[in-house]
């Protein structure tokens, strides 16, 4: 399943942030998005993500073959790690939680709840419940933001047995993760020229 992006505006509380982004993403391949804060990336993600709707232009994959993991980990605290991804794992239709768990050595914390983690813990279990999604296109925002090294690795060894899966993934980071095979994009170049207001959101700007 392949994603493209076919003459892409983007905006932020109606203000258009990027445009002309035109790309395809086969299967098998990643795409890390580069670019300084404030740049766009996370916009960009999120409309790939169907989160928000283009300015113009248009994303085409469909939507039950997206899944998104933002800044936010996504975990209810009262669960345990288990129960946060069997919760998922129905959202989505029955993923394999045990292998969630695995990707992430997170076997020996299943039974704590998310609130008794540390960041980098929730952060990994944020990141498993990719697995338990069983969706091909992954659009992540900052994912190993507080992973520390080891961490990172696991993060990068489990985006390669994705693509080798025949998945693909677009990922804004700001660190290297040695996916020597990913595809960059620096979004600076489609920086839009111009504001673009419409009329419901400038009332609130
Ligand atoms: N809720 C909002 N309303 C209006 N503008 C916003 C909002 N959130 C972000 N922006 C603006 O939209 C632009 C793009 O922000 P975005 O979060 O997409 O950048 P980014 O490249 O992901 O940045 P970072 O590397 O800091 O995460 C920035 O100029 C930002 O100030």
């Amino acid at each position: 399943m392949s994603l493209s992006a076919h003459d892409l505006s983007v905006s932020r509380g109606g203000i258009a942030v990027l445009e002309g982004v035109t790309f395809t993403l086969d299967p098998g391949r990643a795409l890390i998005l580069r670019g300084p804060n404030g740049s766009g990336k996370t916009t960009l993600l999120r409309t790939l993500a169907g989160l928000q709707p283009p300015l113009r232009g248009r994303v085409q994959a469909p939507p039950e073959a997206r899944v998104y993991a933002g800044h936010a980990d996504g975990i209810k605290a009262a669960l345990t790690a288990r129960e946060n991804l069997s919760f998922w794992a129905d959202i989505f239709g029955g993923g394999d939680v045990h292998a969630a768990l695995a990707a992430f050595e997170l076997e020996g914390l299943a039974e704590r709840p998310a609130g008794a983690m540390s960041a980098g813990q929730k952060r990994r279990l944020g990141l498993a419940r990719l697995i338990v999604a069983g969706r091909e296109i992954w659009l992540l925002d900052e994912p190993t933001v507080s992973l520390d090294a080891p961490a990172t690795a696991m993060f990068a060894r489990t985006v390669r047995a994705h693509l080798a899966a025949g998945g693909s993934a677009v990922m804004a980071t700001h660190i290297d993760l040695g996916l020597d095979e990913a595809e960059v994009m620096d979004v600076a170049p489609f920086k839009a020229r111009a504001a673009a207001l419409d009329g419901f959101d400038e009332a609130f700007l």
